[in-house]
């Protein structure tokens, strides 16, 4: 899979609200009204990253999930599979 130059990223994330392009990876931060919602978020996105057969880094702190997404087959670069989870997550989000 091929990594995507800093310009390819940025023009991706021109489209995606709230991520941004920081040591290699793309990565946001969401807030829920609390764990219940954020818990739940991450069960969706879950089974989104099962489907794509890609998977995020990510941590939960009560209702806030931090996600950071790179392809570790790619040395941890971005490339075309982390703009699509991005783009699922936000679908989940929305
Ligand atoms: C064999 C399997 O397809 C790979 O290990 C997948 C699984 N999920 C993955 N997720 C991420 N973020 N990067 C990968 O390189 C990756 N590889």
């Amino acid at each position: 899979m091929d990594t995507l130059s800093k310009k390819q990223i940025e023009e991706e994330l021109e489209q995606l609200d709230g991520w941004s392009f920081e040591d290699d990876t793309i990565t946001k931060d969401f807030s829920f009204p609390d764990f219940k919602e954020a818990i739940s978020f991450m069960v969706r996105v879950g089974f989104e990253a099962e489907a794509l057969v890609h998977h995020p880094d990510w941590s939960n702190v009560y209702n806030s999930v931090s996600i950071t997404l790179s392809t570790h087959d790619a040395g941890g670069k971005v490339t075309e599979k982390d703009i699509k989870l991005a783009k699922a997550i936000e679908e989940v989000y929305q």
